[in-house]
Formats: structure tokens, sequence, C-alpha cells
């Protein structure tokens, strides 16, 4: 559904939350499996019924039936393999509904960004997935219907055939409907909007009835916007607020081929004819698809090969400079001989716990051919997930720059350090292997050698921080510039670097310009965590730590998040501050992490999210407040931390001790409609 709600609305959901489903539930005879996704509106399910797979939308009732009956109607419309299949949909609960259910055909599939992101895809490749979703858009098209919401987001990649598949028709609209939508926007994401659509509300926002109307050539306008991602890994525009208080874009159009030099010429000439300013300059969708299967005939080389870099094990940062504050530059600016990284990420080598001499560097293809030969995960943030369910970046975020209010620094791409994939793994391994005998069998003596290492446990380490009820402090959530005792700690091994990174004050003023990092391989991981929550959790006995308790979000984090163009769910990247992914050494309480990657929503990148670090079972991030990088100016949110594979909290990586939370430095940080 759209990334931006109507105008005053109120999220009717709020109101029905209690009811709603959850994963196990049986809903009318289909048992919820899985949560796929939840947007601005509905909660899309994995379910199954007799032995069959099926995707079933729950939209509340309440306040949103004209939303749920609009998307009813343009599925039912609509019948293309491009395009999700409807197969039936009812009111839930029987006796009292509050609830319309869709049910769709279960796309087993990855979303095209997390795709993307996955396989490093050649142009070739992108032009297919282009393929499937101009031809679905010709479909639309032809039946006097507009999506309104082409994104990443809402395009599947269909595992058994690599079909592109657009979901969600939500705020989509058909020459016969109704208007549901108020305000001179309109609905769908903001970054997608085409130029005639802000065109239309600056010059016509503060009419009280002024209302954009949609044509095809926005629908193309967006695909172009996906195109242009596909190719570059960036946005072609930032939106910013102009003088007048109105969103302009950023700078100009650069070309794909500019920002991208493997982008084929015809393919970047047709990405910025989907992106002309003038909608009549567009193809439309049917031209788009013959245009497309022209050029699918090219058969050179460029057409074959990878458009970005690989990532690799150890290839975390771009290129050697100076300054390492050029890759900051790389994030933001123009860059001719630069790609984004994708592809399966590389288990992280555990340097200091592999003592395999080091091999000589591996090209990263090489690698990847040997990963995948031998059978072992080459993407454990992907690997153990349903492919749907797996949430990708909207933006190239993985890849960027931080600062932090954190010290201890361990750098994980020295080239003294160097180590295949294979090593590190089986380092972890045995590490790992090593932590589950000794905690079962020498607990005592572990909790024994932790104290001596880190001294007497801090007071309260022991159980996990109680978080205070709302009610109990006055406030909903700290925010503003409020210190808990800070989140930062020394350094606690003598190998660890000295931390290159900047302070920050509690209020999350960024002091120093900040350094890049790169996106988190994750591989090994859970192995990894388990052998940190041993050391944590197995060593000291009885206690056992959990996840925090649910909070509300601060007043008014909603409202603010909204108007920002940022809805629940919404991702952006985040950093903790120094020079490259890292991992660091944090402690509970206030603390700050830097927006990387692009604006979230109208939050410039490099603005600083400051909130609490909590310890459970994990490192939980409650970020409750944002100052902007360019004014200052600071605003409630409600955003949580999540790691680079996003799962919800940040893994204790191994080292951990009570008062020195070692933590990777980048994840993804989501917009919550509370903290759960
Ligand atoms: N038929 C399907 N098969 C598999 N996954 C699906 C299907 N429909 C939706 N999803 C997943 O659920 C996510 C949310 O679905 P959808 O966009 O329809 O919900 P929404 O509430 O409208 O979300 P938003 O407000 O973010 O657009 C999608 O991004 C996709 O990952």
């Amino acid at each position: 559904m759209p990334g931006e709600p109507p105008g005053n609305f109120m999220h009717p959901r709020d109101r029905v939350q209690s009811l709603e489903p959850a994963t196990g539930d049986d809903v009318g005879g289909y048992v919820l499996k899985a949560l796929l996704g939840q947007g601005g509106f509905g909660t899309v399910y994995l379910a199954e019924r007799g032995g069959q797979r099926y995707a079933l939308k729950l939209l509340p009732l309440a306040g949103l039936r004209d939303w749920g009956e609009r998307e009813l109607l343009m599925l039912a419309r609509v019948k293309h393999p491009n395009v999700v299949r409807l197969l039936g949909y009812w009111h839930w609960p029987d006796q009292a509904p509050c609830f319309l259910v869709v049910i769709m055909e279960y796309v087993e599939g990855r979303r095209l960004d997390v795709w993307a992101e996955t396989e490093n895809p050649t142009a070739h490749a992108v032009l297919l997935r282009i393929l499937g979703v101009a031809r679905a858009l010709r479909a639309l098209h032809e039946g006097k219907a507009l999506h309104r919401d082409v994104k990443e987001a809402n395009i599947l990649v269909r595992e058994a055939d690599g079909e592109a598949v657009l979901v969600d028709l939500g705020v989509g609209t058909h020459e016969d409907t109704s208007r549901v939508t108020g305000g001179s926007l309109p609905p769908g994401t903001r970054a997608y909007l085409s130029p005639e659509a802000w065109r239309f509300h600056r010059e016509h926002g503060k009419a009280p009835d002024a209302h954009y109307r949609s044509t095809p050539a926005d629908d193309v306008y967006a695909l172009g916007v996906v195109l242009y991602w596909l190719l570059t890994g960036t946005k072609p525009f930032h939106m910013v607020e102009g003088n007048d208080g109105s969103m302009v874009r950023s700078g100009p159009l650069v070309s794909a081929r500019a920002r991208n030099g493997r982008v084929p010429e015809e393919l970047s000439t047709l990405c910025m004819r989907l992106l002309e300013e003038g909608p009549e300059q567009r193809p439309g969708a049917a031209s788009l698809v013959a245009q497309v299967e022209e050029l699918l005939t090219r058969d050179l080389p460029e057409w074959h090969a990878p458009l970005c870099d690989f990532h690799d094990a150890h290839n975390v940062t771009t290129r050697p400079g100076p300054d390492a504050d050029e890759e900051v530059v790389w994030l933001n600016e123009v860059r001719e001989d630069f790609r984004p990284r994708r592809g399966r990420r590389w288990p992280r080598p555990v340097e200091h716990e592999s003592t395999t001499p080091a091999p000589e560097a591996v090209p990263a293809q090489l690698m990847e051919a040997q990963a995948s030969a031998s059978g072992m995960p080459d993407s454990v943030a992907e690997a153990s997930l349903p492919a749907s369910t797996v949430s990708g970046r909207p933006d190239s975020v993985a890849e960027e720059p931080l600062p932090a209010s954190t010290v201890g620094l361990e750098p994980r791409d020295s080239d003294s350090h160097r180590a295949t994939w294979r090593t590190a793994a089986l380092g972890v391994l045995l590490a790992v292997s090593c932590a589950a005998l000794l905690s079962a069998h020498l607990g005592g003596w572990w909790m024994h050698s932790f104290a001596d290492e880190e001294g007497e446990p801090a007071p309260g380490w022991k159980v996990a921080p109680p978080v205070p009820p709302p009610e109990s402090s006055g406030a909903a959530v700290p925010h503003g510039a409020v210190s808990t005792p800070a989140a930062i700690a020394l350094p606690t091994m003598p190998s660890e670097e000295p931390a290159p990174v900047k302070t920050q004050n509690p209020a999350g003023d960024a002091q120093q310009p900040t350094s890049p990092v790169r996106g988190r391989g994750s591989a090994g991981k859970t192995l990894q965590a388990a052998a940190a929550a041993c050391a944590l959790l197995g060593c000291t006995g009885a206690q056992v730590r959990e996840r925090p308790s649910p909070e509300p979000c601060p007043p008014g984090a909603a409202e603010t998040m909204k108007q920002l163009g940022i809805n629940v769910g919404d991702k952006m990247g985040w950093s903790f501050g120094g020079s490259g992914n890292r991992v660091l050494t944090v402690r509970e309480g206030w603390t700050s992490v830097e927006i990387v990657g692009a604006d979230f929503g109208d939050i410039p990148n490099g603005s600083i999210a400051s909130g609490r670090l909590i310890l459970g079972d994990r490192v939980y991030g409650r970020m409750t407040q944002v100052r902007f990088r360019d004014t200052g100016r600071t605003v409630p949110v409600c955003m949580e931390l999540l790691d680079g594979g996003s799962e919800r909290g940040l893994e204790l990586e191994p080292g951990s001790a009570p008062t020195n939370l070692r933590v990777f430095s980048v994840g993804y940080i989501r917009a919550v409609r509370s903290f759960e």
C-alpha cells in the first residue's frame, strides 16, 4: 500500500491491534505461518490450507474499508502473470468482522531490492525484471487502471521462474473508482513521485480542493526510479526542502551510465527516458515493453557482466584514499568509476578466533564460486528465512558512513588478517563448539575468567534492565537531551585499535565528520551469536536475558513520522561511529547513531538518531529522537535498530561482556508503531 497514508489519516489498525491475529493462528481455515510484510495499512501473512500456500492480507475494516475494496476491485480486474493473483476474500471474524481478508496467490520469491542486493545482477537480468513490470503496467493501463505505488518493495521476483510480479494494488485506481485520498499529492511513496506530481503540489498544495490526478506516466516514472536504482544503487534524486518549504530535487539528474560506467549506453538512455521531466516525453507502458524486448536481443558482453562490484570478505571499503571521508563523498555524489557492492555477502572472517595463516586475497567472483561449490551458506541473512520474508533496503544503504558513541573498534578488513571464508567459518565453528563444550562443563570456571578479564560485573547486569513503564517516568520514552549512563565503553582488548570515531553528546550532535562503512557480511553470525550468547548467558548459570518489555512511542512520534513521509515499517541504514564495518564495544544506555544511505523520508541523510540501547538476548536499540543534520531540528520518532540481516536488535559478538557489549557497527533503522 502507499508509502504515505493519505490526508488526515488516523491509523485504524491502532484500534483493532489487539484483535489482530498472529503467526500460528487459524484465520477461517488458513493457518498463518509467517509474517510476509506489514505496511502502512495491512499485514500480509504466508498461510497454509490443505497443504497449499497462500498470501493473506488483513486490512482493518474500520476506516480502511474503501482502501481494501479498492484493492479487491483492482485485483479482480487485472489478470496477468506479472500481477499477483486474487483468489478470494471475506470478512473476519465471521461473528463480528474487523478485517477484510484478501487471499492471494503466494509469490515465493524475493523483493526486487533483496534480489538485486543478493544477486548483483547483470544489465540483461535487470532488464528481464523490468520487462515483467512493464508488461504488468501495460495490462493495468490498457484496463484504465493505475498502480500508483510502483517501487522495489512492491515487486517480487518469483523464485520458480525469475519473473517479476507486481503486488500491492491497494492504492491503485481505476477510472471508474471514486477518489479516496485527500490532499494535493497522490498516494504512493515520495521518492517515486513524478516531477509533475511535485509541481502540482508546489503550485496547488495550499488550495483545499486541489487533487492531483495521476496518469500512466506517473507509473512509468516510478518504474524509472526503480530501474535507476537497479542500475546504480542510488535513487536519481534526493528530495530536499526548498526555500519555500516545498520538496525539491537535491540536484540535477545524472545519467545512469555516468553513475555507473557498467550500464550499457542504450539501457541508460532508456532509463533516462522513463525519468523525463515531461510526462509526454516518457514512453507509454506498451512502447516500453517493445523497447525492452528489443534491448534484450543485445548480446554484447557488457550486458552480461554484473553491474556492481561484488562484496567479498574484506572489501568493505571501496578505494583507499588519503582521506577516508572520500567514501562519504562516494555515497552522495556522482561517481564515475565506482559502483555499489552487491552480491551474496561473505561470512565475516573471525580474525581473532582463526589461527589459520592468511592466504592471498582471492578475487570476489572466485570466492563466490568456491562458496557455492562447497555448499556452505553464503548468505546467512537470507539462508534461514523464507525468501519473500527477507526484507531488503530501499536504497543503497548497507555500505555507508557514520558517527557514534562508541569505543573499542575492532577492524574487520585488515589485510594482515585475511582469511578465506572457509577458514573463517571453520574458526567460528571451532570457537562455538568449544564455547558450547566449555559452557556445558566449565561454566563456573568461565564465569570466573570473565570476572578476571572484566573485573566486577557492573551492578544490574545480571538481569536485563527492566524498561520503566512510561507512566513511571512521566514521559513515555526519554527523548530530548536526557542522558542515561553513556553507551560508551572503554576498549576491552589490547588488540583493539583506538577508535577512529567521533564522540557524541547525549543529544546526538555529531562533532566530527563521519567515515563510511560498507554492508555487513553476515554468514556465520548465528554461530557467533551462539558463542556470544553462551558467553553472556550460559556461563553465568541461571541468568537468562530476554527481550525488553514493550513500550509505547514517545508522544508525537507517530504524527511526526507521518509528516516526514515515513511509514511504519520503512527502513534506512544506520551506523555507529568509526571507519568501516566494525565490531565495537558499547554499553547500555543513551546512544546515538547516524542515519546513512539516503534521506529517510524527509530526514536528511546523515542525521542523528538517539535513544537507548538495552541488553536482552541481543542488544536492542530504541531510538526516540532525530536531530536533522542540516537544520539541527530535533523531532520525536519511534524507530528500532535492526542488524544487517534486518533482525530486530544487534547480535552480541564473541567476547561480549556484561558491561562491554560487542556489536557490529551498521544495520537498519526501522520506523515502528511501538517498541515490541
Ligand atoms: N502475494 C504475495 N506473496 C508473497 N509476498 C507478498 C505477497 N503480497 C505481499 N507480499 C509481501 O508483503 C509485503 C507487504 O505487502 P503489501 O505491500 O501488499 O502490504 P501493505 O500493507 O500495502 O504494505 P505497504 O504499506 O508497505 O505498501 C510486500 O512487500 C511483500 O514482501
